[in-house]
């Protein structure tokens, strides 16, 4: 069994979020999904949809055999439990692979780190994009 696992803010779910999951749950046999604390969404505007309601859309997709909400204070904590063998990152996630694979081989959690490309192009298929269009209707 391969364990693999991706993380993300998951607001306002769109096919740029099913793009990643499925293509992520595609480089093994089954998907964990952290994800990301309201207090650590500190790189963007704070996520509309509050953690709770995010976390049980991502657990409702078929492709999710199971979603959780990350460590407040500590990113590798839930890897502990997990221990994936893959980690997916998203095509603008800020973190390096390879220091990334060094971090998790100190903590004696090694995983292999693969990068999963941007989809093709849909009107909108990014959170910002979606609310974006949202002011410019409602705003
Ligand atoms: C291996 C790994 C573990 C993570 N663990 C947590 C965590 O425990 N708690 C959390 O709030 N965010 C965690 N994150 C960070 C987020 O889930 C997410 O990657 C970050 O918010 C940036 O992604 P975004 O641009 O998709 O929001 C982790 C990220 C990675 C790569
Ligand atoms: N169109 C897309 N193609 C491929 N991956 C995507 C796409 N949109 C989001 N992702 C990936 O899904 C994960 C979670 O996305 P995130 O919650 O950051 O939403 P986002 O739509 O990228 O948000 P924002 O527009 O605020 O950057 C990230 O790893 C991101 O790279």
């Amino acid at each position: 069994m391969t364990r693999i696992l991706a993380t993300g803010t998951f607001d306002l779910l769109h096919p740029g979020h099913i793009y990643f999951l499925t293509q992520a749950r595609a480089l093994g046999d089954e998907l964990f999904v952290i994800v990301a604390r309201d207090s650590n969404v500190t790189h963007k505007p704070k996520p509309i949809v509050p953690e709770e309601q995010r976390l049980e859309m991502v657990s409702a997709l078929g492709i999710v055999d199971k979603a959780l909400l990350g460590s407040e204070k500590d990113m590798f904590e839930p890897l502990k439990h997990i221990r994936p063998d893959i980690i997916a990152l998203g095509y603008d996630q800020r973190f390096n692979a390879e220091n990334l694979e060094e971090e998790l081989a100190k903590r004696g959690l090694p995983a292999n780190v693969v990068r999963i490309p941007l989809s093709k192009e849909c009107p909108l298929c990014s959170t910002g994009a979606i609310i974006k269009e949202v002011l410019k209707r409602y705003g």
